[in-house]
């Protein structure tokens, strides 16, 4: 069961709880730890030595009264890592390790909760949980674990993926320290490097950890020598760890409590907490997750809003155990969650800072907006469904803030949304999300990024949506800019050509080139935006048999050559289908873009012509003869029910085809667009 929907079940069991009897006043009446204590038996805190041990309740109950948790015994930690180091198998380990969650829970990457994140693979949210362990300082001679001064630890599993380092780094905000996870077979790669420099520049303390030491080609000392040479990471500070089969585990905790420094809050100050992040439940309305920083929040408080002014009151408070466990306060240096009756998505606003109603407070830092690269427009398969849409985008987005959306028409899909993302891989996890969590069907069109244009009169425009620009942009446009990146590609230097190949095919500048030991090659380039949002990181895996690895960032506007390319079907252009390409791409992205949809298109009752076109200009033309598409060519003879249900087969295919003038589109014409650079 996914993150959310198991979240709102313990919810909705508690609000059940509540109607039925008085809210538990103390945790041992609560319904969601008798499920704890009984799933786990003697096991769920006894796994160890040191840690919240004991399976007995008192035992628990003592964990959760926070007010023993002074800044001095708590440590806010983030694990980050380049794609597949491991952090969520670590982090697995770690909470059962202190009994957070029972030892072979039954599925790995515990913390991997949504859907979309268990059927890639991929950590897509930064998810939090709190753990307590007891520890023992070098020196301080208390020989009995009972006697051990206990540790509230905040562990937050983070993404690697590139389009995922938005929630990194609002995730970094919230720690002291962060453990940086480097495969000891891979070594160090590109999002090593952006991770690294991530919690660098947030001051965080980093514990280099080197996992996977259980493999064959392990190279522990290598990627010591790499983490020095690259970072000036001491190697004697390295930790050599198998989340995999448990090696080396028993240093992390230790070193994160010994390392890591607690957090800077002041208890007696006026109350300030960070909005980390957010989401919507059915039945409690807007859960946030807050990072208290200065002074001490209960349940009951008037709580208010710096960014909207709006108050709310604290219905419940608590911490991610790894489960929502409400504890009815957080004091400062805590992370949790407080449900304060928000009811819309624009109210919890990430990087916000709540206080206590009235007080005047200075707000916190907050977070930098999300720097939107991809844009598409969203649109209901259905056109009927848009209500349905909007609904299930406004909720979603409550969980994915990284989203940017504005309401747009097209005459070929009716009426939609613009929606900005962080990279195509974010946009291909909303759609999947929209699908899986919200049951909705969608229409994206092609992605673009974000350009500028200037017309004759002087005047610059952002450009988020190709149909935008007027058909022939030459008539009116002076100058046009597009976004590039800084990226950084690392490879085994048996690739380097064919990777400068591919570099400069799609107009990239070489910035960089440099060993990073006697094997792998290390390179920074400028890049257009547009070039490697499409396609470029398969093509990158695919030259290099899967060895490279790449990352980038954000870098200025450059001035270019470009053009909008329309697709017309029987001479109506279809402006879902427009686009924005570099002149000199045109004619190849044109002829592309017309065989794909050839491909897709059926044959239908008169002739269809598909054109590309730059202003009045065709570029690229294909045609498809007229035909009924006979489902039932290849059914000879045979049963009639057989016949009937292969053309209700076909009806219902037809729902979910557009029509565009005369010419129905199947929705995976507009998908396959997608994939055209
Ligand atoms: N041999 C070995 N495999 C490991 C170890 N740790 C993790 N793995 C495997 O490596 C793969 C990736 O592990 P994850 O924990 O999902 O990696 P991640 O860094 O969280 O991945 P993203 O969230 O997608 O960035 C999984 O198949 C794990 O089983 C280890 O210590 N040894």
């Amino acid at each position: 069961m996914g993150y959310l929907s198991r979240a709102s079940k313990t919810l909705k069991s508690l609000k059940h709880f509540s109607v039925t009897h008085p809210f538990p006043s103390t945790f041992k009446a609560n319904p969601l730890y008798t499920r704890l204590n009984n799933n786990n038996n003697n096991d769920h805190f006894g796994l160890s030595n040191g840690f919240c041990s004991h399976s007995r309740q008192n035992s628990k109950e003592n964990c959760l009264d926070l007010s023993q948790y002074p800044t001095e015994r708590i440590r806010n930690f983030s694990i980050i890592a380049h794609v597949d180091h491991g952090k969520s198998t670590l982090a697995d380990r770690l909470l059962e390790l202190t009994g957070t969650i029972k030892r072979g829970h039954g599925q790995p990457q515990y913390l991997d909760k949504l859907q979309v994140e268990r059927e890639r693979g991929i950590t897509v949210k930064a998810q939090t949980a709190t753990m307590f362990h007891k520890h023992n300082f070098h020196g301080t001679d208390i020989s009995d674990v009972q006697d051990q001064p206990r540790f509230l630890l905040n562990l937050i599993d983070t993404p690697g993926h590139v389009d995922f380092s938005y929630e990194v780094s609002r995730s970094l905000a919230a720690c002291q320290g962060a453990l940086l996870v480097v495969d000891a077979a891979q070594g160090v790669q590109a999002q090593t490097v952006a991770n690294f420099y991530l919690a660098f520049e947030s001051n965080l303390t980093i514990i280099p950890v080197i996992n996977k030491i259980d493999q064959p080609t392990a190279d522990p000392d290598r990627v010591k020598a790499q983490l020095k040479s690259m970072f000036d990471l001491d190697p004697s500070d390295a930790l050599l760890t198998s989340a995999k089969t448990g090696q080396g585990l028993e240093q992390v905790l230790p070193a994160v409590i010994e390392r890591i420094p607690p957090p800077p809050g002041k208890s007696g100050s006026p109350l300030r907490m960070l909005l980390l992040d957010s989401y919507y439940d059915e039945y409690k309305g807007v859960i946030c997750h807050v990072a208290v920083v200065d002074g001490v929040l209960r349940k009951g408080d008037k709580i208010s809003s710096a960014a909207t002014g709006q108050a709310y009151d604290v219905l419940d408070v608590g911490i991610m155990h790894p489960e929502l466990t409400p504890t009815g306060v957080l004091h400062s240096g805590q992370v949790g969650y407080v449900v304060s009756g928000m009811r819309s998505t624009k109210e919890a606003r990430v990087g916000d800072t709540l206080s206590h109603n009235r007080s005047t407070v200075e707000p916190l830092p907050g977070f930098k907006p999300a720097k939107h690269m991809v844009f598409s427009g969203v649109y209901p398969a259905d056109g009927s469904d848009f209500e349905a849409l909007n609904h299930a985008i406004e909720r979603l987005t409550c969980n994915d803030a990284s989203v940017s959306v504005t309401k747009e028409s097209s005459t070929a899909l009716g009426l939609g949304f613009r929606c900005g993302f962080l990279g195509l891989l974010h946009m291909d996890v909303f759609h999947q999300r929209l699908e899986q969590e919200y049951g909705a069907h969608v229409i994206s069109t092609v992605p673009t990024v974000p350009y500028i244009f200037e017309y004759s009169d002087g005047s610059k425009v952002h450009v988020q949506n190709p149909a935008a620009l007027p058909s022939n942009p030459k008539q009116r446009v002076t100058a046009c800019w597009e976004p590039t990146v800084l990226a950084t590609i690392i490879i085994p230097s048996e690739y380097v050509g064919p990777v400068i190949t591919l570099c400069s095919e799609r107009r990239g500048q070489q910035l960089e080139y440099s060993f990073i030991d006697s094997q792998r090659v290390f390179m920074r380039y400028r890049l257009p935006l547009r070039e490697i949002v499409v396609d470029f990181y398969n093509e990158l895996k695919s030259i290099t048999s899967g060895y490279a690895s790449f990352d980038y960032e954000d870098a200025e506007y450059q001035q270019s050559d470009l053009v909008k390319l329309d697709v017309l079907l029987n001479g109506q252009p279809v402006d879902a289908m427009a686009t924005i390409v570099h002149n000199l791409k045109a004619q190849r992205v044109g002829r592309e873009l017309v065989e794909k949809l050839k491909q897709f298109i059926d044959r239908q009752m008169f002739e269809i012509t598909i054109q590309a076109a730059i202003g009045s200009k065709v570029i690229a033309r294909e045609t498809i003869s007229a035909m009924r598409k006979n489902v039932l060519a290849k059914c000879y003879g045979g049963d009639v029910s057989r016949k009937r249900k292969l053309l209700e087969k076909q009806k219902e295919g037809k729902k979910r085809m557009k029509r565009v003038g005369s010419v129905d589109i199947p929705q995976e014409a507009f998908h396959e667009l997608l994939k055209v650079s």
